[in-house]
């Protein structure tokens, strides 16, 4: 956990929450980072914005830095994060049923549970600057209100109330490790599912999941080696990917990075590094020319597969449909031998025939949820077949425009079996193609399991969980 102390405690001293405060409302001591937060945590919950965008936007805005912009981050994302760990730890202390509290002020119980259960802040700071924040927007009753709920939190941490509150592990492992690590239950069930356990496994892939993650970058190939991007930004080389490097957590913001604003690196998490080098390693016979990208936008995999097909001497035709996105695509393969058209990737009107072909689907990114902090509360159960329909017909669609003996991989950010296996067994038997073993194409990448597709994930690869099958034609 990080330590971030206030610079100036609304309290000072003593280690009693405070009391409520009779009298008319008056405005809060300064507290940019915590207003910031507080006005994040409503614009996700008010307008569907995500956390990662909304945030950023605001505290450039607003001129937040430093420590300030530290602590807002800090508390915004993990605020999101445990959502529902917190949900229910709020309803335990409070009166009223948790429907019956005004969203605004769940907010604000949110950020302080949160600052009290899994910060360092102190728990005077943490419950006199939420109830301030209250008391101003909404009188001295719901401060009042706010107070009682967030002293009752603080009589106990985190651990006692996964104690009091999560099920039983021995009963309920999924349930118990689901409260405990702040993840949806049918979420934590696909982990197990994926994973085949729901023992230690299952309790350290939440535990990863439920920590921020570093940030990666890629050296664009024919532009600047990833030793060269490691020297120039203070990061490391990645273990697994030789374009990838590893940014120290809080390095800033990467987006700064010269390497990045010249468009010689970009960020890209080495899991989607390694599948699309994935693609590129697989064996071929014949012509080697002719790549397709079919779910291209923003263009993260298209600008790596763009460079190293450029470098060779082929093309890329990358497809998305959003277009917008085929704008982003556009920006981020400036200069390569890559053609962006936006279409339906089931259909996109390209002549058949090509050599290699991604097919990089829309999924429920639950092998993303770290970086995403809302994901994982905003996702629901019935997002998974109507994206699995898709991404299937995606995938025939990729068969259909891979040449004989060309390759096909299928890659999606989720360790969901209804997304991965299901959809490859599926178009295997309808298509009539062979699945060959994907593994031979992560070398060096331990821990990849019995095969033929690859699952990475956080706690064993430092990666995001992307999926990778491969398919020949
Ligand atoms: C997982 S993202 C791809 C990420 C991208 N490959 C990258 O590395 O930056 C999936 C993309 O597919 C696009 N998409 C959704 N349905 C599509 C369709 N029917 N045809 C083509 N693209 C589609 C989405 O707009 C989204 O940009």
């Amino acid at each position: 956990m990080t330590d971030h102390r206030p610079r100036k405690p609304s309290r000072p001293g003593g280690s009693r929450p405070p009391r409520p405060r009779r009298g008319p409302a008056r405005p809060p001591a300064e507290d940019p980072a915590r207003l910031a937060a507080l006005e994040t945590l409503r614009a996700v919950r008010d307008r569907d914005a995500y956390a990662n965008l909304a945030l950023p936007a605001l505290l450039k805005q607003r001129r937040i830095t430093g420590r300030d912009a530290a602590l807002a981050t800090e508390l915004t994302y993990g605020a999101c994060r445990a959502q529902g760990m917190l949900d229910e730890i709020i309803a335990d202390c409070s009166a009223r049923p948790l429907t019956e509290v005004d969203p605004k002020l769940l907010d604000a119980l949110r950020l302080g549970a949160y600052q009290l259960l899994r910060t360092r802040i102190p728990s005077h700071a943490a419950v006199a600057s939420t109830v301030d924040m209250v008391r101003s927007e909404s009188g001295s009753k719901l401060a009042g209100f706010a107070n009682a709920v967030l002293r009752r939190i603080s009589e106990r941490d985190e651990q006692q109330w996964v104690d009091r509150l999560a099920p039983d592990r021995a009963q309920d492992p999924v349930g118990h490790l689901a409260f405990r690590y702040a993840h949806p239950r049918w979420i934590a069930q696909a982990f197990a599912d994926a994973l085949g356990t729901t023992g230690a496994e299952l309790e350290s892939a939440l535990a990863a999941d439920d920590a921020r993650p570093a940030v990666h970058l890629t050296a664009r190939p024919g532009e600047i080696s990833a030793e060269e991007l490691a020297a120039i930004t203070g990061g490391e080389e990645a273990p697994y990917s030789p374009y990838g490097v590893h940014l120290e957590a809080g390095a800033g913001d990467p987006g700064e990075l010269e390497p990045v604003r010249e468009g010689f690196a970009a960020v890209q998490d080495e899991g989607s590094q390694l599948v699309s080098l994935a693609l590129t390693r697989a064996g071929l016979e014949g012509p080697d020319r002719r790549w397709l990208d079919l779910c291209a936008g923003p263009g993260g995999k298209a600008a790596l597969l763009g460079a190293l097909v450029t470098l060779d001497g082929g093309t890329l035709d990358a497809v998305e449909q959003a277009p917008h996105r085929a704008e982003l695509v556009r920006r981020s393969t400036d200069g390569l031998a890559v053609d962006v058209h936006v279409g339906d990737g089931r259909d996109p009107g390209l002549e058949p025939g090509y050599d290699r072909v991604l097919v990089d689907a829309p999924c429920t990114g639950l092998g993303a949820l770290r970086r995403r902090p809302e994901a994982r509360w905003r996702r629901r159960p019935a997002d998974v077949p109507e994206l699995a329909k898709l991404q299937r017909e995606l995938l025939m669609s990729a068969v259909r425009l891979t040449r004989p003996g060309g390759v096909v991989a299928y890659v999606v950010c989720s360790p969901h079996l209804s997304e991965t296996d299901g959809v490859v067994s599926d178009v295997v038997r309808r298509a009539g193609v062979e699945q060959i073993d994907a593994r031979p194409h992560f070398p060096d990448v331990p821990d990849l399991g019995d095969g033929p597709s690859v699952q990475l994930w956080p706690h064993k690869h430092g990666t995001d969980a992307m999926f990778c099958a491969l398919l020949r034609v």
